[in-house]
C-alpha cells in the first residue's frame, strides 16, 4: 500500500487526502493550525461569510429605489454577532471536513511537519512536532506539501492586532473602525474596502497603481471603482506605503512620495508569502525560488522524486479551486492513475464585491496585447430586462471567441451574482463550445443569463459577416 504523508490541511491537502484514500493509499494528513487550512479558518471562508452579512445592508440600501421604505441607517450593525457568525461557520466547516476525512480513513495528525534525513530507498521521512512538543516520525513513499501562505508584513508596519491589522485579525475587533485605511488594492483589499463601506465605515484605499484591482479586467475594475466612489470611498492612487505608525487615537500611513494618510485603523492587504520556511527542505535537496515558492510542473511534481507540492505554496494561481485541483492531480499522478495536467486557461474566479466581478479563460488584456487572436463582445446589463426590474444600474457581460471557429476562450461578468453567472461561460471554455452553441441554448426569460446568450448571438451574427 502506498504510504502518503500530506503536510498542510487546506484545500490542496484535504482534497488530495480524499483522492489518496479513495484509491486505497495509506494517507496521513499533518496540519499545524486546523483542518480546512487558512482557506477555511482565516481567509476565504471568513471573508465571504463577513461579506454575506454586509450584503444585507447592500439590499436594504437599494430598497427605497424599489418602493420599499427601508432606510439603511435603520439597519444597525451588530459587529460581535457578525464576527461570532464568521467564527462559528469557519469552525463548523473545518469540523465537516475533519469528519469527512476521518470517515474516508485518513489519519489526521495535529502538528508541524518537516522533512528529516533518512528515508528508506526512494522514500522520505517527515517529523511531526505537536503543540505540546511531542515528536513523531512518519515514513512515506510520497509526500505532498500543501502548506499555503501567510499575510505579507511590511517591516515598518508591524500588525499589532489593535490598529494595524492583517485580514486575519479583523474578526477580533470589538467595534467598527471610524476610518479604515486599506493598504493594497488587490483582490483582498478590494473585497474588504467593499465590505466595510457597506457597513457604513469611512474607507480610504491606498493603491500602488493608478486603479483598484490592477491585475484584473480594466473595464470591470472601472465599474467597481465608480461604485466605490459613489459610496464615498477615497482612492489614493500611485501610493506605495513605506510604513504605518500608531498615533494617540489612530494610525498614519507614510507613503514613499512623502504623502501621509491618517485613519483610525490600517488594514494591510499587500499580498502573501508562501509557508515554505521551517520545512526542512534542505534535508531532501529541495530549493525554493526567489519568492520562496516551490516550483512544480503541471502534475504538481517538484524537482525531487516522490515529493509533490500544491496550492499557495507553489504560487501557481492562489485560489482555493486551483489548490484543490493541484492536490488531486498530484495524487492521481503519484498513484499511477490517468491524469490531465492542470490548465490555468480554464480557471473561473470571482471577486466578491458589489457588483461582483467574475472571469474565466483568456483575459481582455491578453487579447489586446495580441497574445490571442479573438473576437470580443461587451454587453452592458442596462439593456437586460431582469436587470432593469431589479434596479441594477451597473454591470456587463463580455465573451471572447476564436475568430474563425467561434470557440469560446474567455469571458467576464460584472453583476451582483457574477460568481454564479460565470458558470455557463466556464463550461463553454472548458468544453470548447462555440458562441453558436451558447446562442442556441435556452436561457430563462427574464434572467441575467439572457445577456450571456445575447452576447453570444452578437458574436454569431458577426460570424455571418466574416
Ligand atoms: C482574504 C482572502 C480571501 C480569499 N478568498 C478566496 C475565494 O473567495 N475563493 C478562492 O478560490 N480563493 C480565495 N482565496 C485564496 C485561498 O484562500 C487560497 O488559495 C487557499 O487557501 C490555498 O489553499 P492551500 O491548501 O494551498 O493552503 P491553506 O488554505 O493556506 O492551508 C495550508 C495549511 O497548512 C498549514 N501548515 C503550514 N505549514 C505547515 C507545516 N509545516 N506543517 C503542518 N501544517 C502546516 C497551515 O497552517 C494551513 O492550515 C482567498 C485568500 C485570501 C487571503
Ligand atoms: N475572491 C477571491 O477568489 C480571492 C479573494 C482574495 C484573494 N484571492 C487570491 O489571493 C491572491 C492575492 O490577492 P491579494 O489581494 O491578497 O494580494 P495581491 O498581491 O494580488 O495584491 C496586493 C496589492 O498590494 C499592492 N502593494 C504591495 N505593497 C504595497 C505597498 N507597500 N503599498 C501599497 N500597495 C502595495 C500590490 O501592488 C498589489 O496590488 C489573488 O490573486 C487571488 O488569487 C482570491
Amino acid at each position: 500500500m502506498t504510504r502518503i504523508v500530506i503536510i498542510g490541511g487546506g484545500p490542496a491537502g484535504y482534497e488530495a487526502a480524499l483522492v489518496g484514500a479513495a484509491y486505497g493509499a495509506d494517507v496521513t494528513l499533518v496540519d499545524s493550525d486546523g483542518v480546512g487550512g487558512a482557506c477555511v479558518l482565516w481567509d476565504c471562508v471568513p471573508s465571504k461569510t463577513f461579506i454575506a452579512s454586509t450584503g444585507i445592508r447592500t439590499e436594504v440600501r437599494r430598497a427605497v429605489d424599489l418602493g420599499i421604505n427601508l432606510k439603511v441607517e435603520g439597519a444597525l450593525v451588530s459587529l460581535p454577532q457578525i464576527h461570532q457568525r464568521v467564527r462559528d461557520l469557519a469552525f463548523a466547516q473545518s469540523a465537516d471536513i475533519r469528519s469527512r476525512l476521518e470517515s474516508e480513513g485518513v489519519r489526521l495528525v495535529a502538528g508541524h511537519g518537516r522533512f528529516v534525513d533518512g528515508g528508506v530507498g526512494a522514500g522520505h521521512r517527515v517529523q511531526v512536532t505537536t503543540a505540546e512538543g511531542g515528536d513523531d516520525v512518519l515514513d512515506a513513499d510520497v509526500v505532498l506539501i500543501g502548506t499555503g501562505a501567510s499575510p505579507r508584513v511590511l517591516p515598518d508596519a508591524q500588525p499589532d492586532g489593535e490598529r494595524i491589522l492583517t485580514w486575519r485579525q479583523l474578526y477580533d475587533l470589538d467595534a467598527l473602525p471610524e476610518h479604515l485605511v486599506v493598504v493594497g488594492s488587490g483582490v483582498t483589499g478590494a473585497e474588504f474596502v467593499h465590505a466595510y463601506t457597506e457597513l457604513g465605515v469611512q474607507v480610504t484605499m491606498v493603491s500602488s497603481r493608478d486603479r483598484v484591482l490592477p491585475g484584473e479586467d480594466e473595464d470591470a475594475a472601472l465599474v467597481l471603482e465608480d461604485a466605490l466612489a459613489e459610496r464615498g470611498v477615497t482612492l489614493v492612487k500611485h501610493a506605495r506605503a513605506d510604513s504605518v505608525d500608531r498615533t494617540e487615537d489612530g494610525v498614519v500611513v507614510h507613503l514613499a512620495d512623502g504623502r501621509t494618510v491618517a485613519g483610525s485603523h490600517a488594514l494591510m492587504t499587500v499580498g502573501s508569502v508562501p509557508n515554505t520556511g521551517g520545512l526542512g527542505l534542505e534535508a531532501v535537496g529541495l530549493d525554493t525560488d526567489r519568492g520562496g515558492y516551490l516550483r512544480v510542473d503541471r502534475v504538481s511534481r517538484t524537482a525531487v522524486a516522490g515529493i509533490y507540492a500544491a496550492g499557495d505554496c507553489t504560487g501557481l494561481l492562489p485560489l482555493a479551486s486551483v489548490a484543490a485541483m493541484q492536490g488531486r492531480i498530484a495524487m492521481y499522478h503519484a498513484l499511477g492513475e490517468g491524469v490531465s495536467p492542470i490548465k490555468l486557461k480554464t480557471v473561473a474566479s470571482a471577486i466578491f464585491t458589489r457588483p461582483e466581478i467574475a472571469t474565466v479563460g483568456v483575459s481582455q488584456q491578453a487579447i489586446d496585447n495580441g497574445e490571442y487572436p479573438a473576437r470580443t463582445v461587451m454587453l452592458p446589463l442596462s439593456t437586460n430586462p431582469r436587470a432593469k426590474m431589479s434596479g441594477l444600474r451597473r454591470g456587463f457581460v463580455k465573451i471572447f471567441c476564436r475568430p474563425a471557429t467561434g470557440v469560446v476562450i474567455g469571458g467576464v461578468v460584472v453583476a451582483p451574482t457574477a460568481s454564479e453567472l460565470i458558470l455557463p461561460i466556464a463550461i463553454a471554455v472548458q468544453n470548447k463550445l462555440t458562441v453558436d452553441d451558447l446562442a442556441r441554448t435556452f436561457s430563462v426569460y427574464p434572467s441575467l443569463t439572457g445577456s450571456i446568450t445575447e452576447a453570444a448571438r452578437q458574436l454569431v451574427r458577426h460570424d455571418d459577416l466574416d
